[in-house]
């Protein structure tokens, strides 16, 4: 059941291109006012997913609702309740940054101001040049100021951030933190973990077109992924140990060596490694449900790394 507060909620959701499974049973839901990153491989059906949700693919079963309507069978009004961030820019226009936006804010009811937003993702010097004689990342800067110049309710950033600059980024990042301040829901794709977890409060990770994995950002994975790590070098081995006390550990440590431990290293898993034990987990599990089956089983489930054919029909 889709709760209350959702502004997203997907049960179920399958896609079939042909007889390959993109997407394999997903179901989630997207709190109002919350930023929710969706993380997975290549391949893994992230764009499927917000693409269905954005209404541009139909889902194969399954129920969805954004912003309480199927997007399906979404009309103008919710359109531009939406903002869109793709993930390839489809911008090279002839036109200028602040045209183009100008363009854009005419569609929708409420926009926001046409300067303000070009300041917002850093393009003010940029306003009178013409978008085909823009750097890739800058660019992207204008995909984003185009998918906010609406005021938005419900933001979709499919990897908003790649071909950004280390400052481009940061910058990026405070306008998402700016934005979510002002209420706005975002669904965030990347494949930066850092950014996923500056940004986001929740997490999903998918794989294989499943949800292997959902939960608050610091909590996904579950208390135990998150045991600390203790290494220390002696006898020319490298030792690792995982305990719930490092402090206890160095101590214990230290009195039996009787000296400082050499190389010793508290470590604390980020959630990119988390996230790529729960991939990796995932991977294994399909290879053994793959070698069970055997290999002439008809399974469409594709691991992350399987060579995928493409160009069948939804
Ligand atoms: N039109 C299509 N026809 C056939 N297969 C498709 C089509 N679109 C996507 N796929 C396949 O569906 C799977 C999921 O693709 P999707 O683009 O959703 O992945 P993703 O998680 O967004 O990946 P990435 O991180 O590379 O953007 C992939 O294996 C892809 O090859």
């Amino acid at each position: 059941m889709a709760l209350p507060d959702a502004v997203v909620s997907v049960r179920d959701l399958a896609k079939r291109y042909g007889a390959f499974e993109a997407l394999r049973g997903v179901s989630f839901d997207i709190h109002r006012g919350e930023t929710f990153a969706l993380l997975g491989p290549n391949g893994a059906g992230k764009s499927t997913t917000i693409e269905i949700l954005e209404g541009y693919r139909d889902r194969s079963s399954g129920a969805a609702s954004v912003l309480g309507t199927d997007p399906q069978s979404g009309g103008l009004e919710w359109k531009s309740r939406l903002g869109i961030v793709l993930q390839s820019t489809g911008e090279q226009g002839d036109v200028t940054v602040r045209d183009q936006l100008a363009h854009f804010a005419s569609l929708y009811p409420n926009p926001r101001g046409v300067d303000e937003t070009i300041a917002a993702v850093g393009l003010a010097d940029k306003a009178r040049t013409r978008i085909r004689a823009l750097s890739g990342g800058q660019r992207r800067r204008v995909d984003v100021a185009l998918g906010i110049i609406g005021r938005p309710e419900l933001l979709f950033l499919d990897e908003p951030t790649t071909g950004f600059d280390p400052e481009a980024r940061q910058q990026f990042w405070s306008l998402v933190h700016q934005l979510k301040a002002e209420g706005t829901t975002i669904l965030l794709t990347t494949h930066y973990l850092d950014e996923a977890a500056q940004l986001s409060d929740r997490a999903a990770v998918i794989a294989g077109g499943e949800l292997v994995a959902i939960g608050a950002i610091d909590e996904i994975g579950g208390a135990e992924a998150r045991v600390p790590l203790v290494r220390w070098t002696e006898g020319g081995t490298r030792h690792t140990e995982r305990t719930r006390t490092p402090a206890g550990t160095v101590a214990s440590l230290s009195a039996r060596l009787g000296a400082e431990p050499t190389d010793l290293e508290i470590y604390r898993p980020s959630l990119e490694d988390i996230y790529l034990d729960l991939v990796r987990e995932n991977a294994e599990a399909a290879a053994a449900e793959i070698d069970a089956d055997g290999p002439t089983s008809p399974t469409t489930r594709p691991s992350a790394t399987d060579p995928i054919t493409e160009g069948a029909s939804a």
